[in-house]
């Protein structure tokens, strides 16, 4: 049997799975934050819109922050198979558009999700090949601090929101990689290499 050693040929390298990327980590953390300033840097990188029951925020836009729908049409969503995964967050739920996260990855292009850790575990489940990262307080008052002083939510909706997040830290060890928000430029570098399967000086655990 001829090899592309024997023939004196360099072998090809292994060719690379387009990179489904999954980005979790307690509300307030900064997740939005991190993905919108390496976009701003990076405009090419393409993050999938989910769908959310939630009203929208001051701001936030149909279409590119969300797609903001009503109880009935998240229903039929979901009946129609149209979520690649979805949960109930904090009293709004959220679901993953499944067609446009398939195409891109089969024009060979890297995805990312912004989730939370419900969703990240249901594409774990279905998508082994996905690497989920986990983005983590420098310290629990530092979130606290970042959600308070955020100012977008009602106190007991902030207090629902860190009781979630008490559930999600608890459950780093499920990540793959763990990043620490300390400096969003930081991180959002960390991120990108991450996403487009480079190494680099990462400031990473896991
Ligand atoms: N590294 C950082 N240092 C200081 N403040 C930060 C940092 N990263 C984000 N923030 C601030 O923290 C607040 C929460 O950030 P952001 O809305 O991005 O969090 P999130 O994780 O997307 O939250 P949610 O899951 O609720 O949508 C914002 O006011 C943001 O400006
Ligand atoms: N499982 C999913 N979680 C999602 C999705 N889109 C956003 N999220 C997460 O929900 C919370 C709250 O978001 P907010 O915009 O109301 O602050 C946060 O953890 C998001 O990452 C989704 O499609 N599926």
């Amino acid at each position: 049997m001829s090899s592309d050693v024997s023939r004196g040929t360099t072998p090809a390298p292994p060719a690379r799975q387009p990179r489904l990327t999954v980005l979790s980590g307690p509300s307030g953390v900064g997740k939005s934050t991190v993905v919108a300033h390496m976009r701003k840097v990076h405009p090419e990188v393409w993050l999938s819109v989910s769908a959310t029951t939630r009203k929208p925020r001051p701001g936030e836009r149909h279409g590119i922050h969300y797609f903001f729908v009503e109880d009935e049409e998240f229903d039929k969503l979901i009946a129609n198979g149209e979520l690649l995964e979805w949960a109930e967050f904090a009293g709004n739920r959220y679901g993953t558009p499944r067609k446009a996260v398939l195409d891109r990855l089969a024009a060979g292009e890297p995805v990312l999700l912004e989730i939370d850790l419900q969703g990240a575990r249901q594409v774990r489940a279905s998508m082994a090949e996905a690497e989920l990262v986990f983005l983590a307080p420098p310290s629990w008052d530092e979130l606290v601090r970042r959600l308070t002083g955020r100012g977008t939510e009602a106190p007991e909706v902030i207090e629902r929101r860190l009781a979630a997040a008490r559930v999600e830290l608890a459950a780093e060890k499920e990540f793959d990689v763990t990043l620490v928000n300390t400096s969003v430029e930081d991180v959002s570098r960390e991120l990108l290499a991450l996403m487009l399967n480079r190494s680099g000086d990462r400031n990473t655990s896991g």
